[in-house]
């Protein structure tokens, strides 16, 4: 079996053209020791690539344990310059995912995908939540390079309050020139990832809400720049979200079973 390995931001994935619908998905220990870093190739999750009866594709996602995910962000932008690099459109594509159709566009080494309408934010006093596609706790804290992500991340993930399904987690910080340092926590990893493209548009969309910050959002996550652009809805939500940063394809080898 033929994979290709993408990374976005350092958010990196397995990704298989699986247009003849062979692989088998449903192999969940399959799935998580291909994403495995030491007994297999390697990734926060495998995406698999398929055929869409009125779309150019349709994603399917999965996360390093080898459950299927809620909507990836970065995981999108990679699947959308495989499929640009498959020759499936030249700039302007239409492709489905589990939160429904999504359009992107690819220009000059960046992809920008449209991301789901946001119905509203749940603002709290410790953190606020909100799902942009998956569920995310974004909390604003002093200090995040020294942060312990995985500790409070985890801790949060498993809390009572977000279970069963459990949630990931942000930490934010603004830089002196309004960056949004973001650090995520990712549910189905279980671990930090270097990038987290749904939660670092929930860590916008908060700034936003928080403190007025504006459209398009500049962030800084450990692997690399992103952008966040969006469009404040009558209803209180958010819509025309747009994810855009880097999408490159890293390597490609046979999976010997
Ligand atoms: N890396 C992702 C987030 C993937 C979703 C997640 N781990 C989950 O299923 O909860 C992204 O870039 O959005």
């Amino acid at each position: 079996m033929h994979f290709f390995k993408y990374q976005g931001t350092g958010n990196d994935f397995v990704l298989i053209d699986d247009r003849a619908e062979t692989f088998p998905r449903h192999d969940q220990a399959l799935v998580a020791r291909l994403c495995d870093r030491r007994f297999g190739i390697g990734g926060d999750g495998l995406i698999l690539l398929q055929n869409h009866p009125e779309l150019d594709f349709r994603m399917v996602y999965f996360n390093a344990d080898g459950a299927e995910g809620s909507m990836c962000g970065n995981g999108g932008r990679c699947i959308v310059r495989f499929a640009h690099d498959l020759g499936l459109f030249t700039e302007h594509t239409r492709f489905m995912a589990v939160d429904g159709e999504h359009e992107a566009t690819v220009t000059e080494g960046l992809v920008s995908l449209r991301m789901t309408n946001v119905a509203g934010i749940d603002l709290g006093g410790e953190y606020s939540f909100t799902n942009t596609g998956s569920p995310h706790v974004v909390m604003t804290v002093d200090g995040l390079a020294q942060y312990d992500v995985v500790g409070v991340g985890r801790r949060l993930r498993y809390s009572d309050a977000f279970a069963p399904k459990g949630t990931n987690v942000n930490f934010v910080q603004t830089d002196e020139d309004g960056t949004l340092f973001v650090r995520t926590y990712e549910r189905g990893v279980e671990d930090e990832t270097y990038s987290c493209g749904t939660g670092v548009t929930a860590a916008a969309l908060v700034a936003n809400r928080q403190s007025g910050v504006s459209s398009p959002v500049a962030i800084r996550t450990l692997g690399g720049p992103l952008q966040v652009a969006f469009v404040e809805s009558e209803s209180g939500g958010y819509e025309r979200i747009d994810l855009i940063g880097p999408a490159v394809r890293v390597f490609e080898g046979d999976i010997v079973l």
